[in-house]
């Protein structure tokens, strides 16, 4: 059986927790339980709630009585936290994007070394798919996505390639999706074109920079004063938004200040500089290559 997924800067992660034996904590993202299985370790009468859209996760969760699972986005957690009768929390870690299960069973759509349908739905019961986002969505939106979530030198080709396309047949299939836009994918670097056009059809199908400012704003509210949030993220633009929303309050512009000059920010970062994992973690585990790490808690007053 190949394993679900690796945790990323595990060590590092649950170190900035600073876990309390007896604490409330939040993984937002559960997925193989990686980071969750080593919470538990550092509880005694503590609480774990573990989120995760997708419903494959929920055959990673432990039989612990500490331990309950959400199968919900987290861009609702502060209400379903409210709901279980913790509104406020004592850590929150939030480990992005898709887990390597995800990326590597086929039928999910999310990688281009398959053949498969065009899905990429990390919550398999959404009605929106990478099928959709190509036949539907305006030259302008496809530019827009292709430009700044995947970072493509060349979005105008690409999407008047897929526009072309989609008047005479809808899109359905990744083989099919590869093939029209083959005139445009470099030659000896479509490996990396590929990942860059599918990473930006993901981030827009599960609408993951919407959701991470959500959960942003929500955990600045729900951390107790000495509670920690943790976040480690795999693209520069949502590493931008927790590293802006840390230091400034705000995701774009400057942080607003008091009267006296004063910063208004929720928190603090613990952390100055962005935390990434070691050559050897690299090594081990490919897919921990682009991650970085940011810790903060609450501004005290
Ligand atoms: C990188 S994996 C986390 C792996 C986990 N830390 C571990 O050690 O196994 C990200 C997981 O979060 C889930 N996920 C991503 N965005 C989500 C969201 N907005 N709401 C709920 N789950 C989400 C994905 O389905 C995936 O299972």
């Amino acid at each position: 059986m190949s394993t679900y997924h690796i945790p990323v800067l595990l060590g590092e992660s649950i170190e900035g927790l600073d876990i309390k034996p007896d604490g409330i904590y939040v993984d937002l993202t559960f997925g193989g339980g990686g980071h969750s299985r080593e919470i538990l370790k550092h509880l005694t009468t503590g609480k774990l709630i573990g989120f995760d859209q997708d419903v494959d996760a929920e055959e990673n969760v432990p039989k612990d009585d500490r331990f309950i699972f959400v199968r919900h986005n987290f861009r609702y957690f502060k209400n379903f936290m409210k709901y279980l009768g913790y509104p406020k929390v004592d850590g929150i870690l939030a480990d992005l994007g898709v887990s390597s299960h995800e990326f590597d069973v086929a039928e999910r759509g999310f990688s281009f070394r398959f053949d498969g349908d065009l899905d990429m739905r990390m919550n398999q019961d959404s009605n929106f798919t990478a099928a959709d986002l190509l036949n539907e969505y305006s030259v302008e939106d496809l530019f827009r996505i292709f430009k700044f979530y995947g970072e493509v030198k060349n979005p105008g080709k690409l999407v008047r390639l897929i526009d072309n396309q989609r008047k005479e047949t809808p899109f359905t299939t990744i083989q099919h999706f590869k093939e029209v836009i083959a005139p445009c994918t470099p030659k000896f670097k479509e490996h990396k074109y590929l990942a860059q056009v599918f990473q930006a059809i993901r981030i827009e199908v599960n609408q993951e920079m919407d959701v991470l400012k959500e959960m942003l704003l929500q955990s600045a509210e729900m951390l107790k004063p000495d509670g920690r949030l943790v976040v480690i993220t795999y693209h520069s633009l949502e590493d931008r938004l927790v590293k802006n929303f840390i230091r400034d309050g705000k995701f774009e512009g400057n942080a607003e200040k008091d009267f006296f000059g004063n910063v208004q920010t929720p928190l603090t970062a613990i952390n100055r500089k962005v935390i990434l994992p070691g050559e050897k973690e690299i090594e081990l585990n490919g897919r921990a290559r682009s991650a970085k790490l940011r810790i903060a808690q609450p501004k005290s007053l």
